[in-house]
């Protein structure tokens, strides 16, 4: 039968309780904890229990006048483990006073020590293990000396481990004997709270010895009592109840130790499982979190995954690097300076005085003409290639800023300066001018006869290549000896490149000029007396051989004329048609016509003036006119052919 709170019987009726103490059906425990000499005298004892009803019932007044002191005394209800497990355990639920015997190995405190109201015994402290309160105290000695049954240390392990003081009425075995009185209500635990289930302990076995109870999986099974002690007056305490067991622990703080322990834990796991399964809702688990996104994807552990898995970029990334690439410098608007007054003038140099005759050593005219050369060549150069035009100063050339103090530097001065001293290095008499088409080579040339004050006489390569070689050599030659004839002269040499026409593969045409020209350069024509330069020019230099290009002291790129030169070319030109356009339009000229030779734009302007009506008729050129004729003019040297240029003149031009 399961003691319950009911059971419980007020003090003040206990004197009626009889404990029957006789059983003959030892506890489980008692099987396992009594000595096995022991055993037998138990049995006996227990079976007989001879105790007086005499010392009975001094037992029981004896024990009723110390709990009634107990009873009366005013004291808070203890609250629940408001004692310690200890006293529980080893149920010394009354008197302080040791069970005589060897020192308890385990000091009790005493259950009311401290209590008011209640006398502060001998007891605390090293309070006996003497079992039972009931038992405890100043008692006859027992008639069960030694080890009977369970003497002192059996009833010490019993005490010790487990509160075997406790004798609930009901369970008297002795008939007729009275009980101690159980100890007040106050001390018992307080109702089970609910969820327990009618089944399963609700007691706090010690651990070992039972088999694990079904119960509620909360506690485990408690341990298996050890021997109850018996009482001095020979009862044996009967099986006692198990003490109310301790408020239900949390799963972690079960206090069981040991195999058993261990035991039953694995035990409990088992019910446990059931019962935990039947309330696991409620067990205390901590819930996944969900996504933090709320998607429904579990939440990866370094709470990258979002959504289908993919990160998002932070937004403005994609901004940000094309913001770093594409945001760079704005290019600077590239275009031609505008037109401007910065550049000098066409007159600027037409100002300039003609250069003295020079004396010395280019040429003064001897009048007389060269040995060997053919008279009516001589006169048919004479009247056929001698330039009679305008003289042609450095500022009617537009731009070409360094290229016109290169020639002044390299060429023209040094002409012009008599020998420094004898046997000091010629000057230079030959100069090889390349550059696109119409891009002011000849120009420069005229320039330089006018700055030497020299006859010029011009020989187009193409014209001496049309009557035939033989022809066209009987002409070179005449050419160079009306130079040397008219001493200081200026002998140019346009396309000089036909000349020495080369086929698509590379290789020479049949010499076609070739030998004539390079023997007048060497001096075999009268070429090269003083007084005469050769201004060579050509727009495909690479067709040049190197023996004609290194005929050449000095070969300069003339390169196409800038925006303000274009500009200049311009107005020069429109002004020759009898028209002027605003800056404004002039600018927008001068930006449309990027790439254009000085030539081009003087054929654009031609264009233009045709568009405005035939010659003597025509009106002013308008802009539109110009416009007009932009679409008919363009520029004729290619990106390829700049790029030509520039990579001869770096591997033999002299750079400027
Ligand atoms: N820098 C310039 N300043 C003024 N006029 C120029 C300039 N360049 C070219 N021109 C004009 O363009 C026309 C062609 O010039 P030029 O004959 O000197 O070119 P080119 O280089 O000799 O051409 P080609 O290779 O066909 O002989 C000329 O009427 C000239 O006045
Ligand atoms: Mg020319």
């Amino acid at each position: 039968m399961h003691w319950t709170p009911e059971h419980a019987q007020p003090l003040n009726q206990w004197p009626e309780q009889h404990l029957d103490v006789s059983s003959t059906t030892p506890s489980p425990a008692h099987k396992l904890e009594l000595p096995p000499g022991g055993r037998q005298r138990c049995h006996y004892a227990w079976a007989h229990d001879d105790i007086s009803a005499l010392t009975a019932s001094n037992l029981l007044k004896r024990y009723a006048e110390k709990y009634s002191g107990v009873l009366d005394s005013p004291y808070e209800r203890p609250t629940l483990g408001g004692y310690g497990e200890a006293a529980f355990l080893n149920g010394a639920k009354g008197d302080p006073e040791p069970w005589p015997g060897p020192e308890t190995p385990y000091p009790l405190a005493s259950l009311h020590e401290g209590l008011p109201g209640t006398k502060s015994g001998g007891g605390g402290g090293s309070g006996g293990l003497g079992g039972s309160p009931v038992l405890a105290g100043n008692l006859p000695e027992p008639l069960y000396a030694g080890n009977a049954c369970g003497g002192p240390s059996a009833a010490q392990e019993y005490a010790a481990g487990y509160g075997a003081g406790y004798l609930a009425p009901g369970y008297c075995t002795q008939t007729g004997a009275a009980l101690p009185p159980p100890p007040p209500a106050a001390l018992l635990q307080p109702p089970p709270p609910p969820g327990y289930g009618p089944s399963g302990s609700l007691y706090n076995y010690p651990a070992g010895g039972y088999a694990a109870q079904p119960g509620y999986g909360a506690l485990p099974p408690p341990p298996a009592p050890p021997p109850a002690p018996y009482l001095t007056s020979g009862l044996a305490a009967p099986t006692p109840l198990p003490t109310p067991a301790p408020p239900r622990p949390s799963p972690a703080s079960y206090g069981f130790q040991g195999v058993a322990e261990a035991g039953v834990s694995l035990k409990r796991k088992a019910t446990d499982e059931g019962a935990e399964g039947r309330y696991r809702k409620y067990a205390f688990e901590p819930a996944k979190a969900p996504a933090a996104d709320g998607t429904s994807y579990p939440a990866a552990d370094n709470g990258e995954c979002r959504g289908n898995g993919f990160r998002v970029k932070p937004p403005g990334a994609a901004e940000e690097a094309s913001g770093k690439y594409a945001g760079g410098v704005p290019l600077k608007v590239l275009g031609s300076p505008v037109y401007g007054p910065q550049l000098e003038p066409f007159e600027k140099f037409s100002e300039r005085a003609p250069a003295p005759a020079p004396r010395g050593g280019f040429a003064v005219p001897s009048g007389e003409p060269p040995k060997g050369v053919d008279q009516g060549a001589l006169e048919l150069a004479t009247s056929k290639m001698v330039d009679c035009g305008p003289p042609v100063q450095w500022a009617d050339v537009a731009g070409q800023g360094a290229l016109k103090a290169a020639l002044e530097e390299e060429l023209v001065w040094p002409l012009l300066r008599p020998p420094t001293y004898p046997g000091s290095p010629r000057p230079p008499r030959t100069v090889l001018l390349f550059g696109p088409r119409g891009a002011g080579k000849a120009l420069l040339g005229r320039c330089l006869a006018t700055q030497l004050g020299a006859t010029l006489l011009r020989l187009r390569g193409g014209t001496l290549v049309a009557p035939g070689a033989a022809e066209g050599a009987r002409l070179l030659q005449a050419a160079f000896a009306a130079a040397r004839c008219r001493p200081p002269a200026v002998l140019l040499i346009s396309e000089l490149d036909a000349l020495l026409s080369v086929r698509d593969d590379g290789t020479a045409a049949a010499g076609a000029l070739q030998a004539p020209l390079l023997a007048c350069l060497d001096g075999g024509c009268g070429a090269g007396a003083d007084g005469v330069l050769v201004v060579g020019t050509t727009s495909r230099p690479a067709a040049l051989d190197e023996a004609t290009r290194r005929r050449f002291a000095l070969r300069f790129y003339v390169t196409l004329p800038d925006g303000p030169a274009r500009g200049q070319i311009l107005q020069r030109a429109l002004a020759q048609q009898g028209c002027a356009l605003s800056e404004r339009e002039l600018a927008a000229l001068v930006q449309g016509t990027q790439g254009f030779s000085g030539g081009e734009l003087g054929q654009l302007c031609q264009q233009a003036a045709a568009g405005a009506g035939l010659p003597g008729l025509q009106r002013p050129i308008s802009y539109k006119d110009m416009e007009a004729a932009l679409a008919k003019v363009g520029p004729r040297a290619s990106p390829k052919d700049l790029d030509s240029f520039v990579e001869w003149d770096k591997m033999y031009g002299f750079g400027h």
